[in-house]
This record gives structure tokens, sequence and C-alpha cells, in this order.
């Protein structure tokens, strides 16, 4: 077993697992740098969700390393891969799972006083974490009274509110309306890079990648190089990079001057 680089903060290789006969992921390998934002990309039952899981401890893969700050997630018991989890891991759902009895306030600053933080310090947190996340006039009402991306921003400052040395996010826009979309992607982004934390994000959509450092892309459980070509003419003198950019980051050509394609690795 040969330790990862210093300077990823997770590092996973050749992955192997297999879903009631399915194989979800096949060989995959990845690394995520120190306060890096990561997009894993790909359409619907690419492996997204499943190498997330795997990465944040929640299942182990069938075969296959993964590191977390250079020590051996795949050889931790179960109890100590759930307290990495839950003290140096945040996780975001498509769906925002809130309490729906608690307040806004009081479903973000749960995750503190669960640890032990005191009431004024927690609420404190969660007030600045939700500030940050503009819905502080959200603080006293209860989920049913929000809308789904107040919802969704509840459920973002909620995974925040610890500062996790890893966010992980699977989808996290992905029941919200186009322009809600984008603000939440920036203020979840922009909260992430402020705090140094980590960003680990699953997505199918390009634009919500665009966002990203970096993006890594699955198709049918392996890992994919994502790459824009100007025209057909060229696209034999382009080299393949093995992590490609988000494909529409800010750099990249307009769609319509060039061609998405994939490339197996
Ligand atoms: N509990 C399960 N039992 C059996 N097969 C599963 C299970 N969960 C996922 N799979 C299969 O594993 C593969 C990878 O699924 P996964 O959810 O990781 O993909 P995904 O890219 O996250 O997709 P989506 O965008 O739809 O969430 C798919 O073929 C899926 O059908």
């Amino acid at each position: 077993m040969v330790a990862p680089p210093d300077n990823n903060v997770l590092w996973a290789r050749a992955l192997h697992v297999s879903l009631g006969g399915t194989p979800a992921l096949t060989g995959v390998s990845l690394e995520v740098r120190q306060g890096e934002i990561l997009a894993v990309t790909g359409p619907r039952g690419s492996g997204k969700t499943t190498l997330l899981q795997c990465l944040s401890g929640q299942l182990l893969a069938d075969q296959g390393e993964v590191w977390f700050n250079s020590v051996p997630v795949h050889t931790m018991s179960a109890p100590v891969r759930e307290r990495l989890r839950r003290d140096r891991f945040g996780w975001i759902d498509p769906e925002p799972a809130l309490v729906p009895e608690l307040t806004a306030w009081e479903n973000v600053a749960l995750p503190l006083m669960l640890r032990g933080v005191p009431h004024r310090p927690a609420r404190k947190a969660a007030a600045e974490w939700m500030e940050r996340l503009d819905i502080g006039a959200c603080d006293r009402k209860r989920p049913h009274a929000l809308v789904q991306a107040e919802r969704q921003r509840v459920a973002i400052a909620r995974a925040l509110v610890t500062e996790p040395t890893v966010l992980f996010a699977d989808e996290p826009t992905a029941p919200l309306h186009r322009a809600d979309r984008a603000h939440v992607l920036r203020t979840l982004t922009t909260a992430a890079r402020s705090h140094g934390v980590t960003v680990v994000l699953a997505t199918h959509d390009a634009e919500v990648a665009a966002l990203a450092d970096r993006a890594v892309q699955l198709l049918d459980g392996r890992r994919v190089n994502s790459v824009r070509v100007p025209g057909p003419s060229a696209a034999a003198d382009l080299p393949a990079p093995t992590d490609a950019p988000a494909a529409a980051g800010p750099q990249s050509a307009p769609a319509s001057e060039g061609t998405a394609c994939s490339l197996s690795v």
C-alpha cells in the first residue's frame, strides 16, 4: 500500500463497486487537492453518487483504496469511518432533508449542538452562515414556510456550519429553477472558497460544473476525459488531458464553436 502525495486531501485508486449485481464503478482513480472545487460530471447512472459515497467513507469499495489526508479510509473500521464523516466531512443531498419541527436556524445549528457546542455560539455561527447564504431573514421560519431554494440554502448552511474539511454535494441544485441554481451554486462555492473548504460536487449539468476549478467525467462507472475541440478537422490535433477543465467554463469556447466529446482513459 503506497501512501498518496501530501497535497491531496483525497486520493482514490482503482475503485470497483457493484451494487445489486450492477457495476457502478469500474476502476476509478482520482485525486482532490486541498481547497479545490472539483466537479464530478456524467449522465444519470454513470456512478457519481457511488463515487462520492466511496470518497466520503459511506460505502466501502469492493476493490481499491481511498485516502484522506494520507490516512487510509478503506481499512478503517465502520465506527472510525463514521467519526471521520461526522468530524471532517459535510454532505448535501439533492433534496434538502430538514427537521420539520425545527426553525431554519435550529436546523443549521443542529450539527454544532450535537457536538456539544452551547446554544449561544451555535446560534451565532448559524446566523453567520445564513447571512452568507442570503437566508438571514428566514431564521425563524420552519421548513414548510420556505421555498425550495431557501430550504436548499438552509441545508447548505447546515453542511458548512461545522466548517468541514471536505464538503460533498450530490446534485445540490437539481430541484431548483435555473436562476436559483446559479445563485445557490455561487453562494456555495464562494462560501467554501472563503473558508478553504474543499468541495466535491456531483452534477450532470455543465453550467454547474463550470463553477468548479476542475472537472472529472464518469461514463458507465469509468473515468473519461471531456475535451472541447474547435471543429472536426482539428479534433485529431488536440491532446486529451488527464483532468480536463470544466467543459463550459468561463475560459472555454462557446458551445457553438466546438464539439464536446469524451475519450476513455
Ligand atoms: N442501491 C442500488 N442497487 C442497485 N443498483 C444501484 C443502486 N444504486 C445505484 N445503482 C446503479 O449503479 C449505477 C451508478 O449509480 P449512481 O447513482 O452512482 O449514478 P449517478 O451518476 O449518481 O446517477 P444519478 O445522476 O441518477 O444519481 C447505476 O447503474 C445505478 O442504476
